[in-house]
């Protein structure tokens, strides 16, 4: 007699599975209230860190760049009902600029964002611009101060200093027209953008992990109710990190409900315009378990 036991019904691996959260506050209506099961441990970093642990395999799902997902089609895999986009605009995906579009010469990157740089690179074509691109980290307005004519910024502090630059302002004013310029510099919206050229919403982010190493089911339905839970109190999720960057509630809110969560149908065929405008060449794109 062996000691042989028969193989377990569900194959992913039960522990321990380790997660990586861009905990940006875009992100704070999915992660804020998510109890991690058993067995699953998280860190937390700014898009290209996660990026890199989910490449490097010292995680094992992260919320990535949408770009690097599809530069990497041939690994990963996304879970098919998870992502961070918007139709229109966005917000905290920013170009602020002292000349013309069509005038730019000389760009400032970020070095947290994969996806915003790839954007970028597909609109400066739309503007017919080639630019000079450059890592540079600050502010937006020190830096355009120094001779860089455009800068782009993401995240919480691209939105805090499109609110510093345009603002003050409440949320009446955001919808039927969003404030665009003040103190000589103009801010564009990436993801407005995008909406302008291609009519689709626009996907930064997904949830991805190595197709060797799918999500226990158990971390899938903690994050449904994680993120049912924080859809349904966007007023006190938009309060407390309000408070944390120092911006009105009601234009948190209005930014935090703005996003599609749920990676849908529009949301795939706008992905898949991305891919083939940015990587051509690129893997199918897989969307895995559920
Ligand atoms: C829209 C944003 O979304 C984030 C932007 C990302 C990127 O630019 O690589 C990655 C993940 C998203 O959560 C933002 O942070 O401003």
């Amino acid at each position: 007699m062996t000691d042989s036991h028969p193989p377990p019904a569900d194959p992913r691996p039960l522990s321990p599975y380790r997660a990586g959260w861009i905990h940006f506050t875009n992100v704070a209506p999915i992660l804020d209230s998510l109890v991690l099961p058993p067995g699953v441990t998280a860190i937390t970093g700014v898009p290209t860190q996660m990026n890199e642990a989910l490449l490097s395999g010292a995680v094992d799902i992260a919320n990535i760049s949408a770009v690097e997902f599809i530069r990497h089609a041939d690994t990963l895999s996304a879970l098919p009902d998870f992502s961070v986009s918007v139709l229109g605009p966005v917000y905290s995906v920013n170009l602020f600029h002292t000349c013309a579009l069509s005038e730019l010469k000389r760009v400032a990157l970020t070095s947290q964002s994969a996806m915003s740089v790839a954007l970028l690179e597909v609109l400066l074509l739309e503007w017919g611009v080639s630019p000079t691109l450059e890592r540079a980290e600050g502010e937006a307005e020190a830096l355009l101060a120094q001779g860089f004519d455009g800068v782009l910024r993401i995240g919480d502090s691209a939105l805090r200093e499109w609110y510093g630059v345009v603002g003050p302002f409440t949320e009446a004013t955001i919808v039927p027209e969003i404030p665009q310029s003040g103190r000589g510099i103009t801010v564009t919206d990436l993801a407005e953008e995008w909406f302008r050229v291609t009519g689709r919403p626009f996907v930064f982010a997904v949830w991805a992990y190595r197709k060797a190493t799918p999500p226990p089911a158990a971390l899938l339905d903690a994050m449904r109710a994680a993120r049912r839970h924080g859809i349904g109190h966007l007023a006190e999720v938009s309060e407390r990190h309000a408070r944390k960057l120092g911006l009105p509630a009601d234009v948190v809110q209005h930014y935090l409900w703005n996003f599609r969560y749920h990676l849908e149908d529009a949301d795939r065929l706008a992905l898949n315009e991305f891919a083939d405008r940015a990587v051509p060449g690129h893997a199918p794109l897989e969307f895995g378990v559920r």
